[in-house]
Order: C-alpha cells, then sequence, then structure tokens
C-alpha cells in the first residue's frame, strides 16, 4: 500500500530522479572505481554438462588466456553476492575465466552474460569433476544458508555450510587451488566484544549460521597450517545491494527499506530502531574480495580478517533516507528471531590488519550509501552500467 498520494507521487519520482542523477554524476566525477579493465567481449558458449563445457575458455578465447589469469569457480552465485562478483572478476580475467554456479536456474541476463553451469556443493564427484574439466584454479565459495533461515531449517544449514565446505576444502587441497570463503559478524556472539570487535577474540555464536562460520574459518586455517591450502576469508558485514536481493539474513532490512522507500513511501522494520549492525556496500564488499584474492601470499599476516566500512541503526539509515524522501513512513514489527541474532553480532569490526597487511579501505560511508542505493533503485540499472 503507498503512503503517498498518487496524485504527487510520479511528480515526487520525477524530482527525485534528476536530484539522485545529479548527485551521481557528481559522485561519478569524484570518486575512482575499482580500476578494472573495460569489460572484454567475447563469444558466450553454454552447455548443461561439466564435461561439454570442459573447453570453454579455449574454443572461445577472448583477450584474456588462461596462462594469464586464474581460472575461477563461483559456487552459490546466484545469491545476493555472487552476480555482482561475477561481473567483476570478468571484467578483470576475461570472461570466460569466471564461472558461476548454482544449485538454481539463472535469470536470462545471467544466462546469457558468461559461463554458467549447474553445480550442488554437496555432490562431491560432480564438484570435482567441475574442477578438473574446467581447468579451475581459484575457487570463491559462496553458497550458503544465512542466518535468519539457518534458524528455521538448522539441518539444511549444518548439511550445506558445513558438508559443503568440507567437500570444497578437500577439493581445493586435492587440486592446489586458491579458495575464498566469507565469514561474517555472524561468526561472534554475545560473550565477544561488540564495539568494536577484533580479529582475533572469543567467538561463540548462538546460531548455527555462525557456528558453521567459525568452523569454516578454522577448518581453512588448519588445512592451509597442515597442508598449505592458499585459504583466504574475510569477515563480511551486512551487505547492502541495489540489484540483487537478499538471501534470508538479519541485515536484510537494510536492503529491503530502500526498495520500499521508493516504491510504496512505507516500510515496516523487523528490527528495533536502536539496533547497530556493521554494514557495508556491495561495491566495497566485492572489490574487497578480489583484493584479498589477489594480494601476494607474503602480505597476509593471517588467513581470516575483518573488514569494516559504516555502522548505524534503522533510525540513522531512515533518517539519512528521509532527507531525500521526507515522506518515507516506518513502522516497527519486530522479529524476535531476527532481533535476537543481531543482539548478540558485533557492532563495529576492528579491521586495522585488513588496512595494514593489504591496503583494505572502504569507499563508501552512509551518506554516500544512500545516494547511491536509491540512484540505482530509482533508475533501474541504467547509471550503473554507464560507470
Ligand atoms: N549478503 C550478506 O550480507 C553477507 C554474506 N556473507 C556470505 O557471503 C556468501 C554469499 O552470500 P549471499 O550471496 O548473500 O547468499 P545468498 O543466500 O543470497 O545465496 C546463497 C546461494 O547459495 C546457493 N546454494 C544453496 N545450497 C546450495 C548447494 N547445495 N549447492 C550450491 N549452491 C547452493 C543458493 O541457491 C543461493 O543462490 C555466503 O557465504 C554468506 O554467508 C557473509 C556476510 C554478509
Ligand atoms: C551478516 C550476514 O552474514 C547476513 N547478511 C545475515 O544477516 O545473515
Amino acid at each position: 500500500m503507498c503512503c503517498f498520494p498518487s496524485h504527487c507521487r510520479s511528480m515526487r519520482r520525477t524530482m527525485l530522479v534528476m536530484q539522485l542523477l545529479r548527485g551521481a554524476v557528481e559522485h561519478a566525477g569524484s570518486s575512482s572505481r575499482c580500476g578494472v579493465e573495460p569489460l572484454i567481449s567475447a563469444v558466450r558458449g553454454i552447455s548443461s554438462s561439466s564435461q561439454q563445457f570442459s573447453n570453454f575458455g579455449r574454443t572461445h578465447p577472448s583477450s584474456c588466456t588462461d596462462t594469464d589469469h586464474p581460472k575461477v569457480l563461483i559456487t552459490g552465485g546466484l545469491g545476493q553476492l555472487g552476480v555482482g562478483l561475477a561481473k567483476l572478476l570478468r571484467r578483470r580475467f576475461g570472461k570466460n575465466n569466471v564461472i558461476l554456479s548454482d544449485i538454481r536456474k539463472p535469470p536470462n541476463h545471467v544466462y546469457h552474460n558468461g559461463p554458467f553451469i549447474f553445480s550442488d556443493i554437496l555432490d562431491y564427484k560432480n564438484l570435482r569433476e567441475i574442477v578438473v574439466n574446467n581447468n579451475i584454479s581459484w575457487l570463491v565459495h559462496y553458497s550458503a544458508v544465512l542466518s535468519a533461515v539457518g534458524e528455521s531449517n538448522v539441518t539444511l544449514a549444518k548439511e550445506v555450510n558445513i558438508t559443503g565446505l568440507h567437500n570444497i576444502l578437500d577439493i581445493a587441497t586435492e587440486h592446489g587451488l586458491r579458495v575464498f570463503v566469507p565469514s561474517t559478524i555472524g561468526a561472534f556472539g554475545p560473550s565477544s566484544p561488540r564495539d568494536p570487535t577484533p580479529d582475533l577474540c572469543v567467538q561463540r555464536p548462538q546460531t548455527i549460521y555462525g557456528v558453521s562460520k567459525v568452523h569454516a574459518e578454522l577448518m581453512g586455517e588448519y588445512y592451509h597450517h597442515r597442508y598449505g591450502l592458499d585459504f583466504r576469508c574475510l569477515r563480511y558485514p551486512g551487505i547492502i545491494s541495489a540489484d540483487s536481493q537478499p538471501g534470508g539474513g538479519t541485515t536484510d532490512y537494510a536492503v529491503q527499506i530502500f526498495h520500499a522507500a521508493v516504491k510504496t513511501g512505507c516500510f515496516e522494520c523487523n528490527l528495533r530502531s536502536d539496533t547497530r549492525l556493521p554494514m557495508m556496500y556491495i561495491d566495497d564488499c566485492l572489490r574487497a574480495t578480489l583484493e584479498i584474492l589477489e594480494a601476494p601470499a607474503d602480505t597476509l599476516v593471517r588467513r581470516t580478517y575483518n573488514i569494516n566500512a559504516m555502522s548505524f541503526t534503522p533510525h540513522d539509515l531512515i533518517q539519512e533516507i528521509q532527507k531525500v524522501l521526507p515522506d518515507l513512513k516506518v513502522t516497527y514489527n519486530v522479529d524476535p528471531v531476527r532481533q535476537a541474532i543481531a543482539d548478540g553480532w558485533p557492532m563495529a569490526l576492528e579491521d586495522s590488519a585488513a588496512r595494514r597487511d593489504w591496503g583494505w579501505k572502504h569507499e563508501y560511508d552512509l551518506q554516500e550509501l544512500v545516494q547511491t542505493m536509491l540512484t540505482h533503485i530509482t533508475t533501474g540499472n541504467q547509471l550503473a552500467q554507464a560507470y
């Protein structure tokens, strides 16, 4: 239901678009992007079988060759983060050198924009076949069941987040891959220091998601020490993106509010107004991921790093959005499961080690985040593609 009087809405939208366009153009002129190469257009081939797919890069060569660049497999690639990461990595390494995979059917724009393959991380043999047949050298392991969904299906979360991770680590070790596994603010719990939370401290999370991510951090580090696995891990804050939807987490409200603000002018928030959590705009998150993947091994003093950008409460976020959309109306209907999770999570992550060791630096603060999100949602992806 809409809160704006209908006769005002279209005029408000037009004004908003113009205001945001102006801001976005200024922002584009003043801040640098990720320093990636222009997208290389390459002929695309698609196969539904990993065996047919195996010669993809050689059959349709782009200007990036396998010897120049890693061959990357992204698992769980159809979630909130995977498609954006594939786009970034394809600009850097060539379209055919980055394979997205998932157990779901991709939307057309994903299917037609680069290699996509079915891969269930619980199927060890199939995963190994994909790695071998496609000469994979880097594995980005995004498949997961997130915090809120995990609490409603612990069995699935254990399977995907723990058994699936074991498959990934074993295959990566067997084939000498570099492997990136994201961790999360959810890997901490109520007994961790919360503001800020250091890299090394008590980790006693109270969700299956958090427990499985601590397990992933420790297993990856163990395989690194024991077998020399090139394991790399970042603890992401809640990630905020305009053109991909969150997959059932505790921080989802901070994405949903933007869509509601633009579309209806009303939002029902499922966390208390004073719940402070660490958050990050997706571009910063994906750039950090590329940066740690590319960091020379001898710069990595540890294998699991916190990264931080901003922290805010629903109240702070609403105030910032209302600077652009003053008529936004927010009500609260607190979800006790999500609230209990959020109350045990960090308010900010201490990330000086990432900044020191491999030069991590965020670009988006709350003000830039709001401007950018409203611009993307209001204008679709037109501006983003023009950058
Ligand atoms: N989005 C966020 O705010 C944050 C994400 N992360 C981590 O980043 C990674 C990616 O996150 P999102 O894209 O947000 O997750 P998401 O929940 O949006 O997507 C996860 C994907 O995994 C796939 N998947 C589920 N079971 C699978 C299986 N058996 N085999 C293969 N794929 C399977 C799903 O189909 C889904 O597309 C996850 O590991 C998550 O824990 C960490 C902190 C914050
Ligand atoms: C912070 C996360 O890991 C995720 N967004 C969640 O809320 O579960």
